[in-house]
């Protein structure tokens, strides 16, 4: 199950403060209660959320999705990529499994912000792919970092990770920052004729370790 690759470095204490925790509540959800951790950015007040089930203070090994907004699809039901389910499946195995977090982290479109993205849409319905688009705007890739979630992590006591995700690279970036990834769950994707060439790019370019078919499957524990 767990992955061999990955580098596991012990957690450090950064000695400056990105956040503040902020507020929080339970909230009730169709999945069940879910702890709502509001954490504020002191340099420009800026919230990620950070919802919390069960007891995860001091724990191993915690179920944990980074995730980055996309409002187009979680919230307006966009087809264009697989944010929403994504989500959504996260959502479901931690509270099934009784013990996990969900970072629902405030960086839009890979860090370029909404508008800049559906510049990157209009871009893509004339041929570029979803890195071609970024580029052409004066982008990188992947404007993002982990330093915030690796904060929100060790406020909320989270020894070591086993991250939900695809992308290594936002493996590599949280082992960067000082949170240990135990192993990955794999988020199973389904895909549409909107986001299939979306997801392909993804797995090709950025080494996203993406099943689009039955022959892609393999035998690590799945989300969803
Ligand atoms: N710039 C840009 N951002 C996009 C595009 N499609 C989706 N996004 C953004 O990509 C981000 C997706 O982030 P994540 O859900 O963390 O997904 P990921 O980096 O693919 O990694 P995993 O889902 O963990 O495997 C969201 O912020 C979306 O808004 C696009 O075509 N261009
Ligand atoms: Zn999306």
């Amino acid at each position: 199950m767990s992955d061999s690759r990955t580098p596991q470095v012990l957690p450090t204490r950064k000695s400056t403060s990105l956040l503040e925790r902020f507020s929080e509540a339970d909230v009730p959800t169709g999945r069940g209660v879910l702890r709502t951790v509001v954490f504020r950015e002191k340099r420009n007040g800026r919230e990620h959320v950070a919802l919390v089930v069960g007891e995860v203070q001091g724990m191993e090994g915690v179920p944990v999705r980074v995730h980055s907004e996309c409002l187009t699809s979680e919230v307006f039901g966009s087809l264009k990529c697989d944010c929403r389910e994504q989500l959504d499946r996260a959502l479901d195995f931690v509270t099934q499994h009784g013990c996990g977090v969900v970072l629902y982290l405030r960086q839009e479109g890979r860090g370029i912000g909404l508008g800049n993205k559906i510049k990157a849409y209009a871009l893509q319905a004339q041929g570029l792919d979803t890195y071609e688009a970024n580029r052409k705007l004066g982008f990188p890739d992947d404007l993002r970092s982990y330093d915030i979630a690796a904060e929100m992590l060790r406020l909320l006591g989270v020894r070591s990770v086993d991250l939900i995700t695809n992308n290594p690279l936002k493996i590599a970036g949280l082992v960067e920052e000082g949170i240990p990834v135990r192993r990955r769950i794999p988020s199973r994707t389904e895909h549409n004729p909107h986001n299939v060439d979306y997801l392909k790019t993804k797995r090709e370019r950025t080494g996203h370790l993406i099943e689009l078919f039955a022959e892609d499957d393999d035998t690590e524990a799945k989300v969803g």
